[in-house]
């Protein structure tokens, strides 16, 4: 039986004042195998954001019961743990290697340029200067349609740039799981098709498991995406495991 990539149990998230703007998310199990390609599709509103916010430790649950990151192949942290811990900066630092995320909007630095923003990850790995990484950075880049744009700082760059640049900084490094929101909005159809394929090739080639919540579910559908609904305030999906 495979590992899985991120195991989650048990989470309640919550925000909002109680009684008066209180919106809360449920997620009794959430199990992502390595190389699985999951698209959150729902309503606008329906707490896509925030169930990637949570996954990308940026939001403390209300209540999580089990939360399991493979950080390597015989490597399990307790995220959960850490969680309760308050061990905030430990967490912060698995979004430079194995958990990347790539916010809904934003996500590139005002005062870099692409290429500074995008291959911080390969920086703080100490890969920037792996001939065998830069090539792949390299690749991610023109497949993204950005590796003309790289010298631009974030003023000169368009709205769609700007996203593959995030796009790019969150595939810079291979990574044990992705999470991507929204990744192909503002961007024309046919560069919404390539980021998609290239999302779906890199789960393919490298394990990565990859989740993106999305409003394109045709797209991420013929790019291999399982598409699953969030709704009725619940998400939930476990794979189903083959066992050898
Ligand atoms: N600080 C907050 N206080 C109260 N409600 C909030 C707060 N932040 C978010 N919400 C509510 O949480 C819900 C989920 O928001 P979220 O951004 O996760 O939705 P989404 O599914 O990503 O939407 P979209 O598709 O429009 O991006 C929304 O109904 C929103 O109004």
């Amino acid at each position: 039986m495979t590992a899985a990539a991120l195991e989650v149990e048990g989470v309640r998230l919550r925000v909002g004042e109680v009684g008066v703007s209180e919106f809360a998310l449920d997620l009794p199990i959430l199990r992502l195998q390595p190389g699985e390609r999951i698209a959150v599709v729902g309503p606008s509103g329906c707490g896509k954001s925030m169930l990637l916010e949570f996954l990308a430790l940026l939001m403390r649950p209300e209540r999580v019961d089990r939360f399991v990151l493979a950080t390597a192949d015989d490597d399990r942290r307790d995220l959960a743990g850490d969680i309760a811990a308050g061990r905030i900066d430990a967490l912060a630092h698995l979004r430079a290697g194995p958990l990347g995320y790539v916010p809904q909007s934003g996500g590139v630095l005002p005062f870099l340029t692409a290429r500074a923003h995008a291959s911080s990850g390969l920086r703080l790995a100490g890969h920037a200067g792996n001939p065998v990484a830069r090539a792949r950075f390299d690749r991610l880049a023109e497949r993204l349609g950005v590796g003309a744009h790289l010298d631009k700082t974030r003023e000169q760059l368009s709205g769609g740039q700007r996203k593959r640049v995030a796009l790019l900084a969150g595939m810079s490094v291979p990574r044990r799981v992705l999470l991507a929101d929204e990744p192909t909005t503002g961007l024309d159809a046919a560069s919404g098709t390539a980021v998609m394929e290239l999302l779906s090739r890199l789960a393919a080639d490298e394990g990565t498991a990859v989740l993106i919540a999305t409003h394109d579910a045709d797209t991420a559908y013929r790019a291999g995406f399982a598409v699953r609904p969030l709704e009725h305030g619940a998400f939930w999906h476990e794979a189903l495991q083959v066992v050898f």
